[in-house]
């Protein structure tokens, strides 16, 4: 079930907090350069499938792999290979913005001469050059996110992680970025998992969505393309079917 190309895999996980099931039989695959969003309500797992993921919680049942490693037991082979950006930027406010892209380079070890270039190149791709020596609170919501995004791809990790990474900006700013991430992901061939809880969100960034229940399984899956208007707020009939499955699956959890 490891196929050769797959960054991720999940294998028939299960995941149990004492009597509550979090995760159930789920099983999924994230090709190589395949960028795949998952969207579910409040309580679907969301969070929990992240954690598998870096490896903070053993699954209950079932295996999870990212790069052919099991990121609970070979956590520290897995350093560097998975780039995080969080829904609050989490930059480090006594250095600047050069340093704050620097930072995860620094803890791979990187020299310093090269993690300063590569923090300047990948600074300069989301467009904040000339903010390089900047502190966090000169800095606005959407230019913070964007240092967050340039420390993510700076270790040029096998594996994006977004977690609800543009919920906390504004529209306009949410939909730039969103772009320049597509821009980048593209440019880099990169693997991503997206998490969040926006559909149009997760139909704009993504080839492939899977739609969360709760506990967690897999209740629908949409390649991209088979959303009709892809780019625009109003995807009609299909946005509002994926509206009502994740309303019913909710209720459903709590009846
Ligand atoms: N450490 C834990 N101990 C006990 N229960 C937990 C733990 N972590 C998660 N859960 C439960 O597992 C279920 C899934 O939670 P999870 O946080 O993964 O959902 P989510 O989709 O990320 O939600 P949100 O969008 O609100 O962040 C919930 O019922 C939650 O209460």
């Amino acid at each position: 079930m490891n196929q050769p190309n797959a960054v991720v895999t999940f294998t028939d996980v299960n995941q149990r907090f004492g009597a509550v099931t979090a995760v159930e039989e789920l099983s999924l695959r994230i090709g190589q350069g395949e960028r795949l969003a998952i969207l579910g309500r409040t309580g679907a797992g969301k969070s929990t499938l992240l954690n598998l993921l870096i490896g903070n919680l053993r699954p209950t049942r079932g295996t999870v792999r990212v790069d052919g490693l099991d990121p609970y037991a070979q956590h520290a082979e897995l350093q560097g290979v998975i780039g995080m950006a969080f829904q609050t930027p989490r930059l480090l406010p006594w250095r600047t913005a050069l340093d704050n892209v620097a930072v995860g380079m620094e803890i791979l070890g990187v020299p310093q001469s090269e993690r300063l270039e590569r923090a300047r190149t990948w600074l300069g791709k989301m467009h904040l050059a000339d903010s390089a020596g900047l502190f966090p609170s000169q800095l606005s919501g959407g230019m913070r996110q964007r240092v967050s995004l340039a420390r993510a791809f700076s270790i040029e990790p096998a594996l994006v992680l977004l977690d609800e990474s543009f919920s906390a900006l504004d529209e306009v700013t949410a939909r730039q970025l969103r772009e320049e991430f597509v821009e980048l992901a593209e440019a880099e061939r990169k693997t991503a998992l997206i998490v969040t809880h926006n559909i149009e969100e997760a139909f704009a960034i993504s080839h492939r969505v899977l739609l969360l229940g709760r506990p967690a399984r897999i209740l629908a899956e949409y390649a991209v393309s088979d959303c009709p208007a892809v780019g625009t707020t109003d995807f009609g009939d299909l946005r509002r079917s994926i509206h009502q499955q994740m309303v019913d699956a909710t209720r459903a959890a709590m009846a």
